[in-house]
């Protein structure tokens, strides 16, 4: 199996530097006139893969979205990840997961194991617990071709209380996680398979990038209001590295399928513009 970072590559190269959310809201399920349960769950996370999932690089599932509705919004969960892998997207399962190792070695066989029902080519996971207690995602992941996301700055405000705080040795936790992240991506060509999530909202970050060796998820573009000119700032000379994502700006265009694919190729236009400029 071709490992994650090569996979990413590739896929970016083909379809454009863009990362698309399957987060049915509430709010989206009305806006689109469906029902607020399974079923509209169903026919909303459907329709984007209809539209998007032999033209997007990465789709990202919310996982929470879906365990609303309990086994029932799970099985669709498991569908939906059925169908994007048929239309050539790579699935990137958000979940944030993080525990002490022996529960995170669960949590790596649910997602990272090719055979589980809920098997992704990558998710995101929380380092809050020690940047080490995920390493039986990173073995399985690096077993299967897998990649998994590592929240370093998240785009919401509470984050920084926590991610910029400054440890012992004078480094944020935010850039201790990168570090550690960067030394497991080390010498692995053309591209690591541990990704971080910087959001793109954090404005500077202050944070030394440039040896992570990894892909770098950018959340908070459109509904949390960054814009693609921000990558600019949050990720300078790391630029290159960025997969933009976005959800609801993307997925309010929605239910016509022409207007979701219309949205999601003006948000890959936008992000190129910055991209190419790096
Ligand atoms: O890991 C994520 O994807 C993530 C990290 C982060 O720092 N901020 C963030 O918004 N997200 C997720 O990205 C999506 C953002 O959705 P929109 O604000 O609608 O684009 C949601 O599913 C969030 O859970």
């Amino acid at each position: 199996m071709e490992s994650f970072g090569v996979r990413l590559q590739r896929a970016v190269s083909e379809r454009g530097p863009l990362c698309v959310g399957i987060d049915p809201h509430p709010a989206l399920l009305a806006s689109w006139g469906l029902s607020d349960d399974v079923n509209g769950v169903e026919r909303f996370a459907r329709t984007v893969v209809d539209a998007l999932g032999d033209r997007v690089a990465v789709v990202k599932p919310q996982s929470a979205f879906f365990e609303r509705f309990g086994s029932q919004g799970v099985a669709v969960l498991e569908s939906t990840i059925r169908q994007l892998r048929e239309r050539g997207s790579l699935v990137l399962l958000d979940v944030k997961r993080g525990d002490i190792g022996s529960t995170v070695r669960a949590y790596a066989s649910a997602y990272l194991d090719p055979s589980s029902p809920v098997y992704v080519d990558a998710v995101t996971a929380s380092p809050f617990l020690g940047v080490g207690s995920l390493a039986p995602m990173f073995e399985l992941a690096a077993e299967h071709g897998g990649g998994v996301f590592v929240l370093a700055l998240t785009s919401n405000p509470e984050g920084a209380s926590v991610q910029r705080a400054t440890g012992a040795d004078g480094r944020t936790v935010a850039q201790l996680v990168i570090d550690e992240i960067s030394q497991l991506n080390a010498g692995v060509e053309p591209l690591g398979s541990i990704g971080l999530v910087i959001g793109a909202t954090v404005g500077e970050t202050g944070c030394d990038l440039s040896a992570v060796n990894g892909p770098l998820l950018a959340p908070g573009l459109g509904a949390q209001g960054a814009t693609a000119a921000d990558l600019r700032v949050v990720f300078g000379s790391a630029l290159p590295a960025v997969l933009p994502a976005y959800s609801r700006e993307v997925l309010g265009a929605g239910p016509d399928p022409e207007a979701l694919r219309a949205a999601a190729d003006r948000a890959v236009a936008d992000c190129r513009a910055v991209l190419a400029t790096s």
